[in-house]
């Protein structure tokens, strides 16, 4: 299955070939390299869980207390077969100082594990998949499936490293570093690395962009402001909304890009301007199928309703204007 294209691939073969391959990265231990171009959208692993710890719900505020997490995990680890129970001890353990000397299954967890719905999932092809802060593949959760699955969110490049993000990523970079040091590593991606200027440029772009996601969040309505105050207010919100997608866009964080274009198209339709309104949905709409190609998700069903609708008002905008020039 190492074939690079799919036309000269062996028919006994059933995936498509593997567009990547596991080998060490500088300062980073093992990393996970593009053995091909891959284009945005494209899948890159699709992997189901070999370990998965489901915790009861907390109730009452009163948190799954972590002994019976370690029994958890110690059992589900002692229902694998030899060769798996090896692919889990190889993985990378960062011991910090709330780990168990002994207990490095703990600290693998820890190092490795994603959160997949309401579980912790461990993937060991994923797991060798090393952090930035401007990552370059985007991940999702398949229920359906039961599979974990990282696409590539922009173009890269045959021989480039693949980067995932293990925080989220609308923070300073002090902060950002506070989060990785669970991890035990100082991050030096594309984002980190900047030198002093660029990096507070960064900084504020990324807390702006924090906050003006909180702003938003009470604006999410279709209603038009019947005041004059209120018609400023959503005039200059719609600007700032534009803006919002252009500091996303020039950051490159991609796992935020569906949830700014929702909040660029309501912002325009609430000042009645159906064109860019439905073209920043039909693209919200477009971008989060990478991540939910059937659109089976609330979200992408909310954008798809929300595009026909925007259709209908510009269609009926279209009318009335050529009506009136008769
Ligand atoms: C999930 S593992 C990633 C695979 C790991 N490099 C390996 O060798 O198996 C996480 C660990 O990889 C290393 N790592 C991940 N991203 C890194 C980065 N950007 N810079 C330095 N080390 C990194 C850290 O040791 C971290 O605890």
């Amino acid at each position: 299955c190492s074939r690079s294209s799919w036309i000269t691939h062996s028919r006994s073969c059933l995936g498509p070939p593997q567009v990547w391959e596991a080998r060490p990265s500088p300062g980073k231990g093992i990393g996970v390299y593009a053995s091909r171009a891959i284009e945005p959208g494209d899948i890159i692993l699709s992997e189901p869980a070999m370990i998965q710890l489901t915790p009861p719900e907390i109730r009452d505020g009163v948190a799954y207390p972590l002994s019976d997490i370690h029994t958890l995990l110690r059992s589900s680890f002692d229902g694998l077969s030899p060769e798996d129970k090896g692919a889990v001890m190889s993985l990378h353990a960062h011991m910090t100082s709330v780990d168990n000397a002994n207990d490095t299954l703990m600290a693998i967890i820890r190092s490795n594990a994603y959160i997949t719905g309401n579980s912790l999932g461990l993937f060991p092809k994923g797991a060798r998949i090393n952090h930035s802060c401007r990552p370059n593949t985007s991940q999702y959760w398949d229920s359906q499936l039961g599979r974990r699955v990282v696409y590539a969110n922009r173009r890269i490049e045959e021989g480039e490293e693949i980067f995932a993000t293990y925080i989220p990523l609308l923070h300073s970079h002090e902060a950002r570093q506070r989060r990785l040091d669970q991890y035990g590593f100082k991050c030096t991606c594309d984002a980190c690395a900047l030198e002093r200027d660029a990096r507070h440029a960064s900084d504020q772009r990324r807390q702006d962009l924090q906050k003006a996601f909180a702003a938003f969040e009470s604006q999410l309505t279709l209603s038009v402001p019947k005041s004059a105050i209120g018609k400023r207010k959503a005039l200059k919100n719609a600007k700032a909304s534009a803006q919002l997608v252009e500091q996303l866009e020039e950051e490159g964080l991609a796992d935020y890009y569906v949830k700014a274009y929702h909040v660029a198209a309501i912002a325009h339709a609430r000042i009645e301007d159906w064109k860019p309104a439905t073209l920043w949905a039909n693209k919200g709409f477009e971008t989060s199928l990478l991540a939910d190609p059937k659109a089976r998700s609330t979200g992408a069903r909310e954008l798809q309703a929300l595009t026909n609708h925007l259709i209908i008002k510009w269609n009926d905008q279209l009318w009335e204007e050529a009506n009136r020039k008769g």
